[in-house]
């Protein structure tokens, strides 16, 4: 039967292996996504993160498990996922508006409608002046608000976001934060985002997940309150229950960290 989830992960288990070593990254990691949501995943460093994000974008496969996007196993990247980094990968020899386009044609898909589209989205962004700006002319902010764009302009139906504003000042970091939920509550889009701020996590996310152990796995879920939820990322920083919120978030992932 065709699944209903967005992501539908089971049973999964990723090993690296190099000359000298075996790393077995990821364990028996269970997990489902549904559709239109924000899940983000936290959890101290190499306990498998973007280990699970490559493993969902089809970039590595697994050693055993089963993968799902919306119904279809994942034998390879997929054209319905759209992935950013902390890294722009901005192309220094591209002016902004060929950057954002970027994508679109690599997948064979720029047409006039889809241009026009960008265009729009870099207008939401507060970017038109800077259109036929080259990177070297932009701020850090502007550079990732550019990235946005083009992870953004393919039209993804998940978006895979791995630290893509941990460089950025908080100033900056809160508004990518609004423009980016605006877009997907907008598009109903599903986001998969990991982040160490768990500030950001609890401000931006429907429900966050803290991987530990080693092997990675799921050690503790904190679904993020609907009051919280319907609030921008800057107002939702000043709810009552959010200091309660990061306290429980700073101990799990603390915890696990020692028995790491
Ligand atoms: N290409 C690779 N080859 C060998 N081992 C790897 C490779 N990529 C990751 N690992 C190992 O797999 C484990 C998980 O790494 P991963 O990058 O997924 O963790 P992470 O939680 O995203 O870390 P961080 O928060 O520091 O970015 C780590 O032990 C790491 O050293």
């Amino acid at each position: 039967m065709a699944s209903d989830y967005a992501v539908q992960i089971e049973y999964l288990t990723h090993t690296y292996f190099t000359k000298t070593e075996e790393v077995t990254a990821i364990r028996s990691l269970s997990l489902t996504v549904q559709p239109g949501e924000f899940v983000v995943l936290v959890g101290p460093s190499g306990c498998g993160k973007s280990t699970i994000l490559s493993l969902i974008a089809g970039l590595i496969t697994p050693a055993s498990g089963r993968i799902q996007l919306f119904g279809d196993p994942v034998n390879g990247p997929s054209p319905r996922i759209a992935y950013m980094l902390q890294k722009d990968g901005l192309l220094a020899w591209r002016t902004v508006a060929q950057n954002m386009i970027l994508g679109l044609e690599l997948r064979r898909q720029a047409t006039a409608a889809a241009i026009a589209d960008t265009h729009r989205l870099l207008d939401e962004m507060g970017l038109s002046h800077v259109a036929h700006h080259y990177p070297h002319q932009l701020s850090g902010g502007m550079r990732q608000r550019v990235a946005l764009v083009r992870t953004l302009a393919v039209r993804p139906d998940l978006l895979l976001l791995d630290e893509p504003f941990s460089a950025l000042d908080i100033q900056n970091k809160i508004h990518l934060e609004h423009l980016l939920t605006n877009v997907l509550k907008e598009q109903q889009k599903t986001a998969i985002l990991v982040t160490h701020d768990l500030e950001e996590a609890i401000a931006i996310g429907d429900r966050v997940l803290v991987i530990g152990g080693r092997p990675g796995q799921i050690k503790y879920t904190l679904p993020i309150p609907a009051d919280i939820r319907a609030l921008p990322p800057l107002e939702a920083r000043a709810h009552p229950s959010f200091r309660s919120l990061f306290s429980e978030l700073w101990r799990e992932v603390n915890r696990i960290e020692k028995l790491a």
